[in-house]
């Protein structure tokens, strides 16, 4: 029997001072924490304005300051930390990565974005992040005392095939830190997170920053979480705020029983290969 998880999702506005940004995620951190919040997930480029050519500027290695500041909170807390994603620098390249930190203030596991969101709507939203980002080659699960759980970044979230290779890996919560637009938000955000839901079986969460609209990428905000049945078990609309989740893995398990698709893929006609990771 496994124990139920307290998720934490924190839904900040974006700070242009990074150690404004770090002092405001640790302050939700720690409180969510007081709450009981045993896993805490934090947006998209939580300490950087969302534009592609300011990501250089805020990169930092693995082990820079924004990473000791999550290691150190996740270690005080005893709880886990899915640092939303933050510009990392190694050598010549940026990567979108989301670091995943355990109780013990070790990291667990990284998640290079990898599908860059490069998009041009006609009268909508342009965004490149190949201006300055690499994608990352890797799959993201990792182990908790609760369960394994799967992470993605943002536009990760409209391929069902890499949700498809977490849940295969025995992910049973799929986490995306996003940052949505006010062009696809309204249309896409709500739906691809059900969608995955409910072809995967398992709860998804976006957790996304707030909406400011004087920044020059308006976050479509509305963090939730949602069931494996589909049902959006919370919801923020566009400020700042949190939200409380409790997430029990054997619900998966409920569902697949009754609903067993999971079981019912015809392996024997088709499958999902990963060809290479870590290039
Ligand atoms: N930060 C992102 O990847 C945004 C993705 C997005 O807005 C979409 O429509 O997809």
């Amino acid at each position: 029997m496994s124990r139920k998880l307290c998720l934490g999702v924190i839904q900040m506005a974006v700070d242009e001072q990074k150690a404004n940004a770090l002092k405001k995620a640790v302050s939700n951190i720690d409180y969510l924490s007081t709450k009981g919040a045993n896993v805490v997930v934090l947006p998209e480029m939580f300490n950087c304005p969302y534009e592609t050519l300011r990501f250089p500027d805020y990169a930092e290695t693995a082990g820079g300051t924004s990473y000791q500041t999550m290691a150190e909170a996740a270690k005080r807390n005893g709880i886990y930390i899915i640092a939303g994603s933050m510009p990392e620098r190694e050598g010549t390249k940026i990567y979108n990565t989301s670091f995943i930190f355990g109780p013990d203030g070790n990291c667990l596991g990284r998640h290079r974005k990898m599908h860059l969101f490069d998009i041009d709507i006609q009268n909508g939203q342009y965004f490149m992040e190949s201006e300055t980002l690499t994608p990352g080659n890797d799959v993201t699960v990792v182990d908790t005392e609760f369960g394994k759980i799967g992470v993605a970044l943002c536009y990760d979230v409209r391929f069902p095939e890499l949700a498809r290779l977490m849940t295969e890996q025995g992910a049973k919560l799929l986490i995306y830190p996003a940052a949505f637009n006010m062009t696809t938000g309204p249309m896409h955000w709500e739906l691809l997170l059900r969608s995955r839901a409910v072809d995967q079986q398992v709860f998804t969460v976006g957790c996304a920053p707030a909406r400011q609209y004087d920044s020059s990428y308006i976050s479509y905000g509305n963090s939730m979480i949602v069931s494996p049945w589909g049902d959006i078990m919370g919801r923020l609309n566009d400020e700042e705020g949190y939200l409380l989740g409790e997430i029990d893995f054997e619900e998966v398990a409920h569902v697949r029983t009754q609903l067993p698709v999971i079981t019912q893929l015809r392996k024997d006609l088709y499958e999902l290969k990963l060809l290479k990771e870590s290039l």
